[in-house]
């Protein structure tokens, strides 16, 4: 922490230093949170995943400050009997584990099935029996299509907000049928998130629901051929980025027209650190957690980071700078896509008084800037044809 002053929380009590039991603290959002925890409070973390290369500069013995706030333990939550003591360890348990990258929900269904509800059953089951809070990540996929995907193109009242505002409390979940096996993430999220409801309501689990709507910044996903799989598709921001390293025009999807809010992580953060410190009124809440602000399509976004990239990187920017590719091709069979998704903020202005802050443009500075710096070498070294002799 950097200062020893007492943090306080939004009634103005004194915060009680927690043990938090992180699980897939390795990954992109868990690497944030481990961050934040550690500089800015005295809470410990007992940081549970398969991997730990995204938090290994927390981890190294040099940073002494933070070796007695953070144990890192080896855990694959599907079978591991390690599990339900480091939940009873903890004062509070955070789930973020799952496989959730749109290119495996129709090509592995069954692991995404499994990895959102199979695999998430105990840790609620341990929390509930032993009366731990439990923060469990969600997804703004929930909230599936919207109503107003369903009218006419032209139709009038696709501009009116009910038609498209997603709410926590409201609005349904749209999927589509069982062979657009896109869905099988929301479905098993949905199905999770409705045991974690019924767990509180009739077992009194203390429970948070966060529904993030595209998070993106720093750390997120893998660039393929460098640190993850050649074959791998990651989400869109490192998909791009990866086109933009490699100098390859960026791929839209049936378009590009859907459309998308993007949050920065760090804004993203700071919520998640107010509902961990706040559990008066966090708790038994479901939030989206997001930035209507930040709206665009998927061809606006290709648009918007080929000029940013084109200025952190010094490069100009190639002649066709995107190609039009069909879902099949890209993803496979069984591949939908939600519509728009723009979160209503009213429940998590109410109970938490938060507000994202950075724009598109500035996230996108920030976030193209760390992977030109931690990219652009690799990328030259693969794909620079040995010299003959
Ligand atoms: N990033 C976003 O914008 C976003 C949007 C919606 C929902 N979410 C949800 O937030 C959570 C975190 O997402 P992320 O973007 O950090 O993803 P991520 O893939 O970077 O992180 C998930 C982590 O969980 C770990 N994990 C998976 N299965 C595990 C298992 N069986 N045992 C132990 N560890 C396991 C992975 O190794 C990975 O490090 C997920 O539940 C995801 O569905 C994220
Ligand atoms: O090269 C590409 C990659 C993707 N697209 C299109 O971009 C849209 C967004 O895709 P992506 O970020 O991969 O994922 P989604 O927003 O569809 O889903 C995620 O939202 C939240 C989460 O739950 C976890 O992060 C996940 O399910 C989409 O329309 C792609 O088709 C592209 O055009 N080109």
């Amino acid at each position: 922490m950097a200062n020893g002053a007492v943090r306080l929380d939004l009634d103005g009590r004194p915060i009680k230093p927690l043990t938090i039991c992180m699980i897939g603290a390795g990954g992109f959002i868990g690497s944030h949170l481990c961050e934040k925890l550690l500089n800015e409070t005295p809470h410990k973390v007992l940081a549970l995943d398969v991997y730990n290369d995204k938090i290994k500069h927390l981890l190294e013995p040099d940073t002494s400050e933070w070796a007695e706030r953070i144990q890192f333990h080896r855990i694959n939550i599907k079978h591991d009997s390690r599990l339900e003591g480091l939940v009873k360890m903890a004062d509070l348990t955070i789930n973020l584990a799952a496989i959730c990258t749109p290119a495996d929900y129709n090509t592995r269904p069954l692991d995404t099935i499994y990895s959102n509800f199979i695999d998430a059953l105990p840790v609620v089951k341990y929390c509930s029996d032993n009366k731990k809070r439990l923060i469990h990540f969600s997804t703004c996929e929930v909230y599936g299509k919207t109503i107003g995907s369903f009218l006419p193109k032209d139709h009038p009242l696709r501009q009116d907000p009910d038609f498209y505002v997603l709410k926590e409390d409201t609005s349904p979940c749209i999927f589509g049928s069982i062979e657009k096996q896109r869905w099988s993430y929301a479905c098993a999220k949905q199905l999770i998130e409705r045991l974690v409801y019924a767990e509180g309501a009739e077992n009194g689990l203390e429970f948070t629901i966060v529904r993030p709507f595209n998070w993106i910044g720093p750390r997120m996903d893998f660039i393929p051929g460098i640190d993850g799989p050649s074959e791998g598709v990651p989400r869109v921001l490192a998909c791009f980025s990866n086109n933009l390293l490699r100098r390859e025009p960026l791929k839209l999807v049936d378009g590009g027209e859907s459309q998308r809010t993007f949050v920065y992580i760090k804004d993203a953060i700071e919520a998640v650190l107010l509902m961990i410190e706040n559990p008066e009124r966090a708790n038994g809440h479901i939030f989206n957690v997001g930035n209507p602000n930040n709206e665009v399509t998927v061809r606006q976004l290709a648009e918007m980071m080929t000029q940013v990239y084109s200025k952190v990187s010094g490069e100009t920017a190639i002649e066709s700078p995107t190609i039009d590719v069909s879902s099949k091709e890209f993803y496979g069979e069984g591949y939908d896509d939600s519509d728009k998704r723009i979160p209503d903020m009213t429940i998590i202005n109410r109970q938490l008084g938060w507000n994202p802050k950075t724009s598109l443009w500035d996230l996108l500075e920030s976030t193209l800037t760390y992977q030109h710096r931690t990219y652009a070498e690799a990328v030259k070294k693969s794909t620079s044809k040995p010299v003959a002799s």
